[in-house]
């Protein structure tokens, strides 16, 4: 992680909905006229959920040549496909469903009646194959122009979680068991992956997040809160409502 965390507050979450996903489309929209693809990196959770439906509901979303945008997950909840805990089934209904998206550019992590049953860790490792597949030269990782990531309660992101061993694994995606939150088998990145990604952004409604985002920028450890351990190689954004910065110190904070 290279880059200065930059925090934007915006008043509430309906307000940082829209606001991410106005973002969300002017990077894809960049990356593309940069390089004429643009890749993004989804996450799970409510405000995530959020964003999407504002994303599909823009008219700028027009704008972007959905054909040519790679679509990969950060985590996922391992469970039947279809299941509607899922996060891909939550960004499906939510977004991709919505926008004309080639298929074979939608990189879901595998489900429970994939090929290797409810095997998370095969499972695991079939994602990293895939991410390896769709890599340039001798690189791992296929270039992410964004990452989004959801903040947990207890400050997961992903599904790394504190203290437990996902925190310190350096494979590219690994395998969850006994995940403090429901379900408690899931799929993740690891920190290493997460933090390749040209911009990572942080984005967290709420009062029940306060204490979490406060403390990972306030300085506590990647162990015990992992989005403290997590940035972008060009730029990090903490992008958050002001009940989920209200124990952020106001030094850090931009208003909008
Ligand atoms: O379980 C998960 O939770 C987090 C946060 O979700 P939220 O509903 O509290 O915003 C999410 O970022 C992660 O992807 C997901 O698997």
């Amino acid at each position: 992680m290279s880059t200065e965390h930059q925090l934007i507050v915006h008043a509430d979450a309906a307000l940082l909905a829209e606001a991410v996903a106005a973002r969300m489309l002017v990077r894809l929209l960049d990356a593309q006229s940069a390089r004429g693809t643009a890749s993004v990196v989804l996450t799970g959770g409510r405000v995530a959920a959020a964003v999407y439906r504002a994303v599909a509901a823009s008219p700028a979303a027009g704008a972007v040549d959905w054909s040519k945008v790679d679509i990969w997950w950060g985590d996922e909840r391992f469970l039947p496909s279809g299941d509607p805990e899922r996060n891909e089934t939550q960004a499906r209904a939510a977004l991709l469903d919505a926008v004309p998206l080639d298929p074979a550019r939608i990189h879901p992590m595998p489900a429970t009646d994939g090929p290797d049953g409810d095997d998370p860790e095969a499972a695991a490792a079939r994602y990293a194959a895939e991410l390896a597949a769709a890599a340039h030269g001798s690189a791992a990782l296929p270039p992410f122009d964004l990452l989004l990531l959801g903040v947990g309660e207890d400050g997961h992101v992903a599904s790394v979680f504190p203290e437990q061993p996902a925190v310190h694994d350096t494979r590219t995606v690994t395998a969850v068991r006994g995940a403090p939150k429901p379900p408690p088998v899931r799929i993740t990145l690891t920190p290493p992956t997460i933090n390749t990604a040209e911009e990572v952004w942080l984005i967290a409604a709420g009062p029940d997040k306060a204490a979490a985002v406060g403390m990972a920028v306030g300085g506590a450890g990647a162990v015990q809160i992992p989005a403290a351990g997590v940035g972008g190689l060009h730029r990090t954004l903490w992008l958050l409502d002001r009940a989920a910065a209200a124990e952020v110190p106001a030094t850090a904070v931009t208003l909008r």
